[in-house]
Protein backbone atom coordinates (compact mmCIF):
# COMPACT_ATOMS: atom_id res chain seq x y z
CA UNK A 1 0.00 0.00 0.00
CA UNK A 2 0.88 3.49 -0.73
CA UNK A 3 -0.71 6.44 1.99
CA UNK A 4 -2.87 9.13 0.35
CA UNK A 5 -0.82 12.19 1.39
CA UNK A 6 -3.18 14.57 3.53
CA UNK A 7 -1.80 17.94 2.29
CA UNK A 8 -2.49 20.52 4.94
CA UNK A 9 -1.10 23.53 3.34
CA UNK A 10 -3.70 23.38 0.55
CA UNK A 11 -6.53 22.27 3.30
CA UNK A 12 -5.19 25.57 5.73
CA UNK A 13 -5.21 27.42 2.44
CA UNK A 14 -9.12 26.41 1.63
CA UNK A 15 -10.00 26.78 5.74
CA UNK A 16 -8.22 30.63 5.61
CA UNK A 17 -10.59 31.19 2.09
CA UNK A 18 -13.26 30.45 3.94
CA UNK A 19 -12.06 32.89 7.23
CA UNK A 20 -11.74 35.62 4.61
CA UNK A 21 -15.15 34.86 3.17
CA UNK A 22 -16.55 35.47 7.41
CA UNK A 23 -14.28 38.48 7.79
CA UNK A 24 -15.63 40.13 4.80
CA UNK A 25 -19.07 39.50 5.71
CA UNK A 26 -18.51 40.75 9.30
CA UNK A 27 -17.45 44.06 7.81
CA UNK A 28 -20.29 44.39 4.81
CA UNK A 29 -22.82 43.55 7.48
CA UNK A 30 -22.40 44.60 10.79
CA UNK A 31 -19.36 47.33 10.31
CA UNK A 32 -17.08 44.49 12.05
CA UNK A 33 -13.70 44.04 11.90
CA UNK A 34 -11.84 40.85 14.11
CA UNK A 35 -9.02 41.67 15.90
CA UNK A 36 -5.86 39.26 16.67
CA UNK A 37 -3.44 40.68 19.41
CA UNK A 38 -0.36 38.06 19.95
CA UNK A 39 2.45 38.62 22.27
CA UNK A 40 5.66 37.71 22.07
CA UNK A 41 8.38 37.59 24.85
CA UNK A 42 11.45 37.08 24.04
CA UNK A 43 13.82 36.35 20.89
CA UNK A 44 13.40 32.91 20.38
CA UNK A 45 14.05 32.49 16.39
CA UNK A 46 10.98 29.81 16.09
CA UNK A 47 8.81 31.38 17.60
CA UNK A 48 9.43 34.90 15.82
CA UNK A 49 8.85 33.14 12.43
CA UNK A 50 5.38 31.87 13.94
CA UNK A 51 4.56 35.28 15.24
CA UNK A 52 5.55 36.93 11.40
CA UNK A 53 3.63 34.18 10.09
CA UNK A 54 0.39 35.09 12.14
CA UNK A 55 0.90 38.19 11.94
CA UNK A 56 1.09 38.08 7.98
CA UNK A 57 -2.09 35.59 7.89
CA UNK A 58 -4.27 38.19 9.88
CA UNK A 59 -3.44 40.82 7.56
CA UNK A 60 -4.20 38.82 4.24
CA UNK A 61 -7.77 36.99 5.62
CA UNK A 62 -8.49 41.05 6.29
CA UNK A 63 -8.70 40.83 10.18
CA UNK A 64 -6.55 43.43 12.28
CA UNK A 65 -3.29 42.55 13.72
CA UNK A 66 -2.01 43.45 16.85
CA UNK A 67 1.37 42.57 17.56
CA UNK A 68 3.32 42.79 21.24
CA UNK A 69 6.91 42.06 20.87
CA UNK A 70 8.60 42.30 24.94
CA UNK A 71 11.92 41.72 25.71
CA UNK A 72 13.31 38.74 27.58
CA UNK A 73 13.63 40.23 30.51
CA UNK A 74 9.55 41.39 30.80
CA UNK A 75 8.66 40.81 34.55
CA UNK A 76 5.29 38.94 35.13
CA UNK A 77 3.43 41.93 36.28
CA UNK A 78 4.02 43.93 33.20
CA UNK A 79 2.88 40.86 31.17
CA UNK A 80 -0.11 40.76 32.92
CA UNK A 81 -1.23 44.54 32.66
CA UNK A 82 -0.72 44.06 28.77
CA UNK A 83 -3.06 41.08 28.70
CA UNK A 84 -5.54 43.07 31.34
CA UNK A 85 -5.23 45.79 28.15
CA UNK A 86 -6.16 43.62 25.84
CA UNK A 87 -8.80 41.75 28.14
CA UNK A 88 -10.64 45.45 27.97
CA UNK A 89 -10.13 46.42 24.07
CA UNK A 90 -13.18 45.85 22.61
CA UNK A 91 -11.29 45.94 19.34
CA UNK A 92 -9.15 42.85 20.52
CA UNK A 93 -11.58 39.45 19.59
CA UNK A 94 -8.27 36.91 19.68
CA UNK A 95 -5.22 36.99 22.39
CA UNK A 96 -2.87 34.45 22.20
CA UNK A 97 1.09 34.46 23.99
CA UNK A 98 2.99 32.58 22.18
CA UNK A 99 4.65 29.79 23.87
CA UNK A 100 6.83 28.96 25.56
CA UNK A 101 8.10 31.90 27.71
CA UNK A 102 10.81 32.74 29.36
CA UNK A 103 11.88 30.58 32.21
CA UNK A 104 11.11 33.28 34.83
CA UNK A 105 7.46 33.78 33.60
CA UNK A 106 4.44 31.29 34.98
CA UNK A 107 2.97 30.00 31.61
CA UNK A 108 -0.39 28.45 33.72
CA UNK A 109 -0.85 32.20 35.41
CA UNK A 110 -0.20 34.33 32.10
CA UNK A 111 -2.67 32.00 29.67
CA UNK A 112 -5.43 31.99 32.66
CA UNK A 113 -5.32 35.62 32.72
CA UNK A 114 -6.65 35.96 29.41
CA UNK A 115 -10.11 36.77 28.98
CA UNK A 116 -11.81 33.01 28.33
CA UNK A 117 -13.79 34.85 25.36
CA UNK A 118 -10.63 35.62 23.68
CA UNK A 119 -8.68 32.78 24.58
CA UNK A 120 -8.08 31.71 20.75
CA UNK A 121 -5.48 28.98 21.56
CA UNK A 122 -8.33 27.42 23.89
CA UNK A 123 -5.42 26.88 26.51
CA UNK A 124 -7.30 28.42 29.87
CA UNK A 125 -8.45 26.29 32.41
CA UNK A 126 -11.88 27.15 31.83
CA UNK A 127 -11.61 26.55 28.00
CA UNK A 128 -10.13 23.10 28.97
CA UNK A 129 -13.02 22.38 31.64
CA UNK A 130 -15.51 23.12 29.10
CA UNK A 131 -14.22 21.07 25.93
CA UNK A 132 -13.52 18.42 28.52
CA UNK A 133 -17.39 17.80 29.60
CA UNK A 134 -18.41 18.70 25.95
CA UNK A 135 -19.83 22.08 26.13
CA UNK A 136 -18.47 25.13 23.74
CA UNK A 137 -15.58 26.39 23.88
CA UNK A 138 -12.37 27.62 22.47
CA UNK A 139 -10.48 24.82 20.98
CA UNK A 140 -6.76 24.73 21.11
CA UNK A 141 -5.69 25.07 17.16
CA UNK A 142 -3.60 22.13 16.34
CA UNK A 143 -5.94 19.32 17.45
CA UNK A 144 -8.87 21.61 16.21
CA UNK A 145 -6.59 21.40 12.61
CA UNK A 146 -6.11 17.75 13.07
CA UNK A 147 -9.94 16.93 13.64
CA UNK A 148 -10.44 18.98 10.53
CA UNK A 149 -8.49 17.06 8.24
CA UNK A 150 -9.41 13.40 9.60
CA UNK A 151 -13.17 14.68 9.38
CA UNK A 152 -12.64 15.54 5.79
CA UNK A 153 -10.28 12.37 5.30
CA UNK A 154 -13.74 9.77 6.51
CA UNK A 155 -16.44 11.43 6.52
CA UNK A 156 -17.55 9.96 10.28
CA UNK A 157 -14.92 8.89 12.94
CA UNK A 158 -17.90 6.84 14.46
CA UNK A 159 -16.46 3.85 16.32
CA UNK A 160 -12.90 3.85 14.96
CA UNK A 161 -9.68 3.05 17.44
CA UNK A 162 -7.88 6.33 17.97
CA UNK A 163 -4.40 5.42 20.05
CA UNK A 164 -2.97 9.39 20.68
CA UNK A 165 0.62 9.00 21.22
CA UNK A 166 1.59 12.04 23.43
CA UNK A 167 -0.48 13.46 26.50
CA UNK A 168 0.90 17.30 26.72
CA UNK A 169 -1.97 19.94 27.27
CA UNK A 170 -1.50 21.62 24.57
CA UNK A 171 -2.11 18.62 21.44
CA UNK A 172 -2.30 15.26 23.51
CA UNK A 173 -5.31 15.63 25.69
CA UNK A 174 -7.58 17.94 23.99
CA UNK A 175 -6.97 15.77 20.96
CA UNK A 176 -8.38 12.77 22.94
CA UNK A 177 -11.01 14.84 23.82
CA UNK A 178 -12.24 15.82 20.36
CA UNK A 179 -11.69 12.01 19.03
CA UNK A 180 -14.19 11.25 21.95
CA UNK A 181 -16.11 13.91 21.21
CA UNK A 182 -16.29 12.39 17.73
CA UNK A 183 -17.17 8.86 19.16
CA UNK A 184 -13.44 7.75 18.68
CA UNK A 185 -12.54 5.04 21.40
CA UNK A 186 -9.80 6.95 22.58
CA UNK A 187 -6.46 5.67 23.99
CA UNK A 188 -4.03 8.17 25.04
CA UNK A 189 -0.29 6.42 24.73
CA UNK A 190 2.92 8.15 25.82
CA UNK A 191 6.79 7.58 25.94
CA UNK A 192 6.55 5.27 29.30
CA UNK A 193 3.17 3.06 27.87
CA UNK A 194 4.34 -0.78 28.08
CA UNK A 195 4.16 -2.56 24.68
CA UNK A 196 3.87 0.82 22.89
CA UNK A 197 4.11 -0.95 19.68
CA UNK A 198 1.16 -3.35 20.11
CA UNK A 199 -1.17 -0.31 21.30
CA UNK A 200 0.03 1.69 18.03
CA UNK A 201 -0.62 -1.60 15.61
CA UNK A 202 -4.56 -1.60 17.12
CA UNK A 203 -5.37 1.64 16.17
CA UNK A 204 -7.54 2.73 12.88
CA UNK A 205 -6.08 6.65 13.21
CA UNK A 206 -2.69 7.36 15.08
CA UNK A 207 -2.01 10.72 15.93
CA UNK A 208 1.42 10.94 16.85
CA UNK A 209 2.57 13.95 19.36
CA UNK A 210 5.51 12.91 21.49
CA UNK A 211 8.14 15.40 20.35
CA UNK A 212 10.69 12.81 19.50
CA UNK A 213 11.82 12.57 15.87
CA UNK A 214 10.39 9.36 14.24
CA UNK A 215 9.77 7.62 16.89
CA UNK A 216 7.17 5.58 15.21
CA UNK A 217 8.31 3.67 12.50
CA UNK A 218 6.27 2.23 9.45
CA UNK A 219 5.66 -1.75 11.45
CA UNK A 220 3.95 -0.47 14.32
CA UNK A 221 1.36 0.96 11.80
CA UNK A 222 -1.88 -1.22 10.62
CA UNK A 223 -2.35 -1.87 7.32
CA UNK A 224 -4.90 1.09 6.14
CA UNK A 225 -4.65 3.13 9.18
CA UNK A 226 -4.55 6.98 9.15
CA UNK A 227 -1.58 8.75 10.67
CA UNK A 228 -1.29 12.28 12.15
CA UNK A 229 2.05 13.32 12.26
CA UNK A 230 1.94 16.39 14.75
CA UNK A 231 6.10 16.23 15.41
CA UNK A 232 7.83 19.06 14.15
CA UNK A 233 11.67 18.34 15.03
CA UNK A 234 14.93 19.69 13.29
CA UNK A 235 17.76 17.24 13.08
CA UNK A 236 21.12 17.18 11.66
CA UNK A 237 21.32 16.28 7.47
CA UNK A 238 24.74 15.63 6.76
CA UNK A 239 23.74 14.22 3.28
CA UNK A 240 22.52 17.85 2.57
CA UNK A 241 25.83 19.20 3.54
CA UNK A 242 27.82 19.65 6.15
CA UNK A 243 25.97 21.84 8.91
CA UNK A 244 22.42 21.35 7.12
CA UNK A 245 19.32 20.25 9.04
CA UNK A 246 15.91 18.79 8.12
CA UNK A 247 12.38 18.75 9.15
CA UNK A 248 10.76 15.76 10.59
CA UNK A 249 7.25 14.27 11.90
CA UNK A 250 7.28 11.95 15.35
CA UNK A 251 6.61 9.06 12.68
CA UNK A 252 9.12 8.00 10.10
CA UNK A 253 7.44 8.93 7.33
CA UNK A 254 9.06 6.64 4.59
CA UNK A 255 8.52 3.25 6.41
CA UNK A 256 4.75 4.20 7.46
CA UNK A 257 3.73 5.78 4.19
CA UNK A 258 3.93 1.93 2.67
CA UNK A 259 1.57 0.40 5.13
CA UNK A 260 -0.69 3.45 6.18
CA UNK A 261 -3.92 4.55 3.79
CA UNK A 262 -3.29 8.16 4.56
CA UNK A 263 -0.69 10.01 6.17
CA UNK A 264 0.06 13.84 6.81
CA UNK A 265 3.69 14.63 5.86
CA UNK A 266 6.10 17.22 7.75
CA UNK A 267 6.45 20.07 6.92
CA UNK A 268 3.05 20.70 5.00
CA UNK A 269 0.71 18.72 7.40
CA UNK A 270 -0.22 19.69 10.82
CA UNK A 271 1.54 22.82 11.07
CA UNK A 272 0.02 24.86 8.24
CA UNK A 273 -3.63 23.95 10.32
CA UNK A 274 -2.33 25.42 13.14
CA UNK A 275 -2.49 29.13 12.25
CA UNK A 276 -5.55 28.42 9.75
CA UNK A 277 -7.21 27.18 12.92
CA UNK A 278 -6.23 30.32 15.01
CA UNK A 279 -7.98 32.35 12.26
CA UNK A 280 -10.64 30.07 12.79
CA UNK A 281 -11.14 30.88 16.21
CA UNK A 282 -10.62 34.84 15.96
CA UNK A 283 -13.61 34.91 13.90
CA UNK A 284 -15.96 32.36 16.10
CA UNK A 285 -14.35 34.52 19.50
CA UNK A 286 -15.71 37.90 17.18
CA UNK A 287 -18.88 36.16 16.38
CA UNK A 288 -19.82 35.57 19.79
CA UNK A 289 -18.48 38.51 21.01
CA UNK A 290 -21.02 40.22 19.01
CA UNK A 291 -23.77 37.93 19.54
CA UNK A 292 -23.57 37.05 15.79
CA UNK A 293 -24.00 33.18 14.65
CA UNK A 294 -20.89 31.11 14.62
CA UNK A 295 -19.36 30.37 11.15
CA UNK A 296 -20.32 26.46 10.46
CA UNK A 297 -17.44 24.36 10.41
CA UNK A 298 -14.75 26.63 11.07
CA UNK A 299 -15.13 24.98 14.97
CA UNK A 300 -15.46 21.59 16.45
N1 LIG B 1 0.55 30.09 21.93
C1 LIG B 1 0.95 29.07 21.17
N2 LIG B 1 2.25 28.74 21.14
C2 LIG B 1 2.64 27.69 20.37
C3 LIG B 1 1.71 26.98 19.56
C4 LIG B 1 0.36 27.35 19.62
O1 LIG B 1 -0.54 26.75 18.96
N3 LIG B 1 0.02 28.41 20.42
N4 LIG B 1 2.16 25.99 18.68
C5 LIG B 1 3.58 25.84 18.42
C6 LIG B 1 4.13 26.74 17.34
N5 LIG B 1 3.24 27.09 16.23
C7 LIG B 1 2.36 28.09 16.43
O2 LIG B 1 2.45 28.87 17.34
C8 LIG B 1 3.44 26.57 14.92
C9 LIG B 1 4.35 25.56 14.68
C10 LIG B 1 4.57 25.11 13.37
C11 LIG B 1 3.89 25.65 12.30
C12 LIG B 1 4.15 25.25 10.90
O3 LIG B 1 3.46 25.67 9.99
N6 LIG B 1 5.20 24.46 10.63
C13 LIG B 1 5.63 24.14 9.30
C14 LIG B 1 7.14 24.04 9.26
C15 LIG B 1 7.78 25.33 9.64
C16 LIG B 1 9.29 25.30 9.55
O4 LIG B 1 9.81 25.20 8.43
O5 LIG B 1 9.95 25.41 10.61
C17 LIG B 1 5.05 22.79 8.87
O6 LIG B 1 4.82 21.93 9.73
O7 LIG B 1 4.82 22.64 7.67
C18 LIG B 1 2.96 26.66 12.56
C19 LIG B 1 2.76 27.10 13.85
C20 LIG B 1 4.37 26.13 19.69
N7 LIG B 1 3.95 27.34 20.31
Amino acid sequence: MTATIIDGKAFAAKVREQVAGHVSRLKEEHGITPGLAVVLVGEDPASQVYVRSKGKQTVEVGMNSYEHKLDAETSEADLLALIDQLNNDPSVHGILVQLPLPEHLDSDLVINAIDPAKDVDGFHISNVGLLGTGQKSMVPCTPLGCLMMLRDHHGSLSGMNAVVVGRSNIVGKPMAQLLLGDSCTVTIAHSRTKDLAEVVRRADIVVAAVGRPEMVPGDWIKEGATVIDVGINRIDAPEKGEGKTRLVGDVHFESAAKVAGAITPVPGGVGPMTIACLLANTVTACCRANGLAEPQGLTA
